[in-house]
Order: structure tokens, then C-alpha cells, then sequence
């Protein structure tokens, strides 16, 4: 029996990075003969990403590109539980629509869930080998950033790593590949809505007992438009990993 997979890709003004995306997902999965499906959840984006997500259901299949779009910028973290209600795929990608996450990444994940049966693979910026081992898998990585968000994005790691030891390298990326009903278990108990979102995913995946493995992947910097976080997603960041302190 072979497996359905179901990409969820928010979308918020990623009009110029969508078609060359979608293109790539499609072009991985069909090329590895897998089943797919992509779950775009665009918030009503000025620049008309939802037209350009209609095209690409015309070319691929509405089978295939399924639009979920929100009347608003309702933040990441809502955009996934939305997805999530229309999946029909036995497991769940989460990716960044910017080329942050390429998709390239996806088969190293599929391989090493099928190899250990893990209920989660996330894809790691901090480590140079794959967790469990997986031949053929290379050093991770952050290009394009500058010295602040290097920084921040460490300390962020640091901090959660440090106050609730979870295990897990990168704590703050989305690129992640999970069992369908593993996510539906665990969306429902993540009280966070901003960056501290992802974090607290591992967090209490952790906490249920649910098995995670790390592939190492680079992360690029966007090249069109522009990131969403400020400095008030950091100060929600620290907030969120006090909270989860002391409720986990
Ligand atoms: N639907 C929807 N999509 C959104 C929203 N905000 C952002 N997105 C989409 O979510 C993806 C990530 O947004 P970015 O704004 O590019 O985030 P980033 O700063 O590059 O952050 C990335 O790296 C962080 C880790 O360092 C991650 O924590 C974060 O989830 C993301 O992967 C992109 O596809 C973007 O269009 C929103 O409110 N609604
Ligand atoms: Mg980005």
C-alpha cells in the first residue's frame, strides 16, 4: 500500500514564489511516485496569491492543489489547524511557500519515517547528521540571514532547550513531516498562536510520548517579499516557553 501525502503551505503575498513551489512538490513526489495532495491556506492576500493558486489548480487538478483560502492575515499558527480539517493524506508536510524550505528535503524525511516508523520527522538547521542515522543525508544550515536573526533564532533554540529539554536540535522551524493523526492529536493541546507555535508542537509531541526524528536541512532566506517576524514574536516567544514550562 503506498501512502498519500498532504503538503499544507500557508500562504500570505507569495503571488512570484507559488507556481515555482508547487511545481517542485509536484515535481518530487510524482518523480518518487508517491501520492499527494497540496492544501494552500492563502489569507485573502493583496497581491493576488489566490489567483495564481486557481491557475495552478487548473493545471495540476483540483485534486491535486486544493485552495483553503481565510477572509484575513490570521497568523501561521491558525493557517495550519485550518489545513488541517481538509487533509486527506495518511501523513502532513508543513513547508514555508518562500523557498525557505525546499522541497528537495521531503524523500530524506519520508525515508527516515519509514525507516524508524517515527510519528515525526522536522527538518534540522543545527545538526550536521540525521537522528536517527540515514545514509546519504547532509550538514544543515541558515544562509541569507544576518547576524540579528542568526542570533535570534539560536537563542530562541537555546532557550527552549534549556528550560524544557525536549531533544529536538531546531525547535523554532516548520519544515516537518508527521502522521496525520499524530498532528490531529496534537494541534488541539497547542494554546500558542505566533513563532512559539512550532516549539510548543515538539514540546508536547514530546511530553505525549511520540517518537521525532531530525534530517538536516539549509535554510534559505527568502528572496521575494518579506519575513512577518518582529520584535513582538520574540517577546510572545519567551512568554510561550514560560508558559509551557510551567504547564508541561
Ligand atoms: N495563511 C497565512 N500564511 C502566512 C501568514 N504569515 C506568514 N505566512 C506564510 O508562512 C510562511 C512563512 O512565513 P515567513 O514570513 O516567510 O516566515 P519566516 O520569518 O521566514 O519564518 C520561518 O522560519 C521560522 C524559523 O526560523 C519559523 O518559525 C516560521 O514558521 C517560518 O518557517 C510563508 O509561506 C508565508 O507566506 C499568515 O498570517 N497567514
Ligand atoms: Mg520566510
Amino acid at each position: 500500500m503506498t501512502h498519500k501525502y498532504s503538503v499544507i503551505l500557508p500562504t500570505y503575498n507569495e503571488r512570484k514564489n507559488l507556481p515555482v513551489i508547487v511545481w517542485l512538490i509536484a515535481n518530487t513526489f510524482n518523480e518518487n511516485k508517491l501520492d499527494w495532495e497540496i492544501i494552500i491556506v492563502d489569507d485573502n492576500s493583496p497581491d493576488g496569491t489566490q489567483d495564481v493558486a486557481k491557475q495552478l489548480q487548473k493545471a495540476f487538478g483540483q485534486n491535486r492543489i486544493l485552495l483553503k483560502p481565510r477572509a484575513g492575515k490570521l497568523g501561521l499558527g491558525t493557517a495550519y489547524i485550518h489545513g488541517l480539517n481538509f487533509v486527506t493524506g495518511d501523513f502532513v508536510v508543513i513547508m514555508d511557500a518562500d523557498f525557505s524550505h525546499h522541497p528537495k528535503f521531503i524523500p530524506q524525511f519520508i525515508k527516515l519515517q519509514e525507516t524508524h516508523n517515527l510519528d515525526i520527522v522536522t527538518g534540522t538547521r543545527y545538526r550536521s547528521s540525521a537522528k536517527p542515522a540515514l545514509p546519504g543525508a547532509t550538514a544543515g544550515g541558515v544562509h541569507g540571514w544576518d547576524l540579528k536573526r542568526k542570533l535570534v533564532s539560536r537563542g530562541a533554540n537555546f532557550l527552549a532547550d534549556t528550560v524544557l529539554s525536549p531533544g529536538v536540535s531546531d525547535l523554532t522551524g516548520s519544515f516537518r513531516l508527521y502522521k496525520t493523526p499524530v498532528l490531529k492529536d496534537i494541534i488541539p493541546r497547542v494554546t500558542s498562536r505566533g513563532y512559539v507555535f512550532q516549539m510548543e508542537i515538539i514540546v508536547r509531541a514530546r511530553s505525549l510520548g511520540y517518537s521525532i526524528g531530525e534530517v538536516p536541512i539549509t535554510f534559505v532566506d527568502r528572496i521575494f517579499g518579506e519575513s512577518k517576524l518582529g520584535g513582538d514574536e520574540i517577546v510572545q516567544y519567551a512568554k510561550g516557553v514560560w508558559s509551557l514550562f510551567s504547564t508541561v
